[in-house]
């Protein structure tokens, strides 16, 4: 059975689904050193923001097949380090979105009417209204760096409440922000203008330290700055100077450059300050759904399936998963075929999309075909996440074409691998919506459903030759399951599809090659 170790604090919800496919183990608040030293058990990792997953504990982590982050951000995870072992990375890109921008909304409101510090204050025992008089943000001015997930959210809940919306997002349309009702803006634009600053951004090294002195200096000295997103996009040191200067109105943080924050001269800071313990996705309903979300991904990666939302795999959304899902099965079953005709190095894969697939993303079929293509070489280390960098190392050529037209079936998939020992292709498509069929091998037309083994042979199509492999397998105690013949001409060369029970017995094949009129004989493992 599976283990997984569950690192951080996360919701049953998710505990019982990873229960059903493998021995869980909740350890919360490991070290570095605990954590390095128990790793190499585990199959999985779940974790939030707390356990940082470096470069150390994944090498630890021989086992690893998935690291799934209950939560949206991966910065606490070296995702490369992962990538190269070939540990899918996998986080909840849409669980928290609402708990996250709910937060940020929550901050802009307790620093406009310093909810915190008047609490505070008459848990007390005191009654000051005088010293607590706020401001309205209604036709106040909002800028909102990030028009992502959590930003969208923020901005329309905002326009609600009256608010003039600014952006800034170098990777969104001028369209999708005016939908929003956010005039897309230059980030000093913003700064100048805004009277509430709320930050929606990954952490990156464009975006370390975005807040500091100098962006600190152009903001109104009203201004107030939210940041529910990662701590370092502010540099915290110039925050509390400017704070203190009064060069800026007000600031509300949830994340911070380290975690959990210690001495701060932000802490000694007035009602001008709110400070939590990142808390933008701690809400009962944003824990049940990233917990879910992520378990199931780990429940189907250990059970042999993709997950939905990796975060290392190009190109490979929820979304285009559920779709290509049955093609990626095809393309991985005839990338392993036609290596295993290829044989030896194979250095030009060409995959052709044609009919309906032609229209479709081809970078997951392309990294499914590699998948299947270096699995003899490489076996159970090869996977969605690493075989375009495993194909790519050993210098395997990929040349992708598109052919919209459609034949027989809506789509087909042909793989064509060129090595040091010759050029072999294989064509195959879904009958109905999932069950797949080779219906080309080498250019000659087939119509078989692929087997665990198999035995294809390149003879000349004349009377007798299917008796004489029977008669020869059957000595070899060599049941055969199916058999099927594809020509192109009637007594010129063919090709012979075997389905058979088990694995053929060694020195079968040059037997085989033996018989007058078969060329070539070729095994087969799926
Ligand atoms: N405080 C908390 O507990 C939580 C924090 N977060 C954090 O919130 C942030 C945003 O999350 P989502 O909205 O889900 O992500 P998202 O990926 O949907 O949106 C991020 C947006 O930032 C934009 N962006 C990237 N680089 C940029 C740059 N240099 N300048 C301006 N915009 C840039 C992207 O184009 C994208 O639109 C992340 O850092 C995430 O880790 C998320 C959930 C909870
Ligand atoms: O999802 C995110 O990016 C968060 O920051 C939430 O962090 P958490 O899971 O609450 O430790």
């Amino acid at each position: 059975m599976s283990k997984v170790l569950v690192s951080d604090s996360i919701d049953q919800a998710g505990i019982d689904i990873l229960s059903q496919v493998a021995t869980v183990d909740v350890k919360i608040g490991l070290k570095p050193a605990e954590l390095i030293e128990i790793i190499g058990e585990y199959d999985a990792l779940m974790i939030r923001s707390s356990t940082r997953v470096t470069q150390e504990i994944i090498e630890a982590g021989t086992q690893l097949k998935i690291i799934g982050r209950a939560g949206v951000g991966v910065d606490n995870v070296d995702v490369p380090a992962a990538t190269r072992r070939g540990i899918v990375v996998v986080n909840s890109p849409e669980g928290n979105t609402i708990a996250a921008a709910e937060h940020a909304l929550a901050m802009i409101l307790a620093l406009s009417r310093h909810i915190p510090d008047a609490n505070a204050s008459v848990k007390r025992g005191a009654w000051d209204r005088n010293s607590f008089v706020g401001a309205e943000v209604y036709k106040k001015t909002l800028g909102v760096v990030g028009l992502g997930k959590i930003g969208s959210h923020v901005a329309a809940v905002a326009k609600t409440m009256g608010m003039k919306l600014l952006a800034y997002d170098p990777f969104i349309s001028t369209e999708r922000a005016e939908q929003l009702g956010c005039q897309l803006v230059e980030l000093d634009l913003l700064f100048q203008q805004a009277d509430y600053i709320t930050l929606h951004i990954p952490k990156t090294p464009e975006t370390t330290h975005l807040i500091n002195a100098t962006t600190l200096a152009k903001m109104k000295p009203t201004a107030r700055i939210v940041n529910c997103a990662r701590g370092g996009i502010i540099d915290e040191v110039a925050l509390a100077a400017a704070l203190k200067a009064g060069k800026i109105g007000g600031a509300a943080l949830d994340v911070f450059e380290s975690e959990p924050l210690g001495e701060s001269e932000l802490r000694s800071l007035g009602k001008e300050v709110i400070l939590t313990p990142h808390l933008g996705a701690s809400t009962a309903e944003a824990q049940v759904n990233v917990a879910i979300d992520v378990a199931e991904q780990i429940r189907d990666v250990i059970l042999g399936l993709p997950a939905r939302s990796a975060v290392n795999i190009p190109g490979l959304g929820p979304d285009v998963l559920e779709e290509l899902k049955p093609y990626m099965q095809l393309a991985e079953t005839l990338g392993n075929l036609v290596g295993q005709l290829a044989g030896g190095r194979v250095e030009v894969l060409n995959i052709r999309l044609q009919g309906e697939l032609a229209t479709n993303k081809s970078q997951p079929l392309i990294v499914a075909a590699l998948k299947g293509l270096l699995y003899q070489a490489l076996r159970e280390r090869v996977n969605y996440v690493n075989a375009s960098i495993e194909a790519k190392e050993r210098g395997i050529r990929v040349i992708e074409t598109r052919d919209a037209s459609i034949r027989d079936y809506a789509g087909t998939l042909h793989l064509e691998a060129t090595g040091t020992l010759g050029t072999h292709s294989v064509t195959g498509a879904l009958l109905g919506e999932r069950e797949i069929h080779l219906t080309d091998v080498d250019g000659f037309p087939i119509n078989v459903p692929p087997s665990k083994y198999m035995l294809f042979t390149l003879h000349r199509d004349m009377p007798g030759i299917i008796g004489k492999l029977g008669s020869l397998l059957g000595s070899f105690n060599v049941n055969i399951a199916s058999m099927q013949v594809g020509r192109k001409i009637v007594r010129g060369d063919a090709v012979m599809a075997l389905s058979i029970d088990d694995p053929l017995p060694e020195g079968i094949l040059d037997e085989i090659i033996k018989v007058p009129g078969i060329r070539d004989a070729y095994t087969v493992t799926l």
